[in-house]
């Protein structure tokens, strides 16, 4: 099931947040669909969200008709604007963009239907590019998974989230298809489940052992001492190795650490914010209050109580064993070993 598709000049999106009841797609034929679409978590995951949103980029280029290339250029820094301020957390958003938009930027030709095409590939490129960055935290990640080893997971940070086979879900899968005796444990992931709903969906779907639990439910799972390791994705780490991830991630890291359990981020090196020296400087998006108040569109709190929903939130990196990224595994001191991996 691809999360994605350009098809005859559209963006076609995987509504996941029909899954796994239904599994439509959203045909995108204009850019504003795509914001939407981003807004409303039809596409999540911060890979996703990246490639989303630079096919989303191509789109709005593709509907101008500008006098000239100037016009154009402003034409397309302002759909980028409008992409960009869709979500805040993720760090792929800003990423992909800023590389369509360099694209942009240095395309030295006036042919603006050719400039049209070259952003096309640009974003062809950069969805290739996260299927074999996630293929390759998959192999460098299955190394650090026992041979027979209970994973605990919160959130989806799978195929669902990404254009191949997932972050801290390929890791699992690498481990389950290098023969390892691998099953996993997804929190449900309050208040959007994207781990009952997304998660158990695509082990069910590869015959990977799951077991749904609540969230509150992780600590006793360790302290019954059925969880030999955590795997978590991330949305964005910031240069000193603290991983912005799905609520609740913090408190599983806290449960980890408690328990004497390793805990590990899959994310690829467009997920790592170096301009952002530490978690503090990480925006955390808040989102509706009725996505705490109602359950399955049921009110199941009093009308107009006062509601804290922030999507996110922050893991000290001092709590995080390794960063699993698609180009190798980073250890403390992270602020040195995630910059070498990247080259700085
Ligand atoms: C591989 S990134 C997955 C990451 O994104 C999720 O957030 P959301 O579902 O709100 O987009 C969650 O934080 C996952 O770990």
């Amino acid at each position: 099931m691809e999360t994605m598709r350009w098809v005859d000049g559209c963006l076609e999106i995987l509504d996941q947040t029909l899954l796994p009841g239904k599994a439509e797609y959203i045909k995108c034929e204009q850019y504003t669909t795509v914001c939407d679409a981003i807004c409303r978590l039809s596409v999540r995951g911060a890979p996703a969200i990246g490639a989303a949103a630079a096919y989303g980029l191509v789109l709005g280029a593709a509907a101008l008709k500008p006098a000239g290339k100037d016009e154009f250029i402003a034409a397309v820094e302002q759909i980028a604007r409008n992409l960009s301020v869709t979500r805040p957390t993720a760090v792929n958003l800003q990423w992909a963009l800023d590389r369509m938009l360099r694209v942009l930027h240095n395309y030295t030709s006036g042919n603006v239907e050719d400039l049209k095409e070259t952003l096309l590939r640009e974003a062809h490129a950069i969805y290739a590019e996260d299927l074999e960055s996630n293929r390759r935290m998959g192999e460098f990640g299955e190394k650090l998974v026992p041979t027979n080893a209970a994973i605990l997971t919160h959130c989806n940070a799978g195929a669902l989230a990404t254009a191949g086979i997932g972050t801290a879900l390929g890791v699992i899968r690498a481990a389950h298809q290098a023969g390892k005796n691998i099953s996993v444990y997804a929190d449900e992931t309050r208040p959007l489940l994207q781990g009952a709903r997304l998660t158990t969906w695509e082990m069910v779907q590869e015959k990977i052992p799951v077991t749904l639990l609540t969230d509150n439910m992780a600590g006793y799972l360790m302290a019954c001492g059925k969880v030999d390791l955590v795997i978590v994705g991330a949305d964005r780490i910031a240069a000193n190795g603290d991983v912005a991830n799905k609520i609740g991630t913090y408190g599983v890291a806290v449960l980890a650490k408690e328990h004497g359990l390793p805990f590990y981020v899959a994310a690829p090196m467009s997920t790592i914010d170096f301009n952002i020296a530490s978690g503090q400087g990480i925006p955390i998006e808040n989102r509706d209050d009725r996505e705490v108040t109602c359950f399955a569109g049921q009110q199941v709190a009093p009308e107009g109580v006062k509601v804290w929903n922030p999507a996110f939130d922050v893991t000290p990196a001092h709590l995080v064993t390794a960063i699993i990224t698609d180009r190798g595994v980073a250890r403390p001191p992270y602020t040195e070993t995630l910059a070498a991996l990247a080259g700085r």
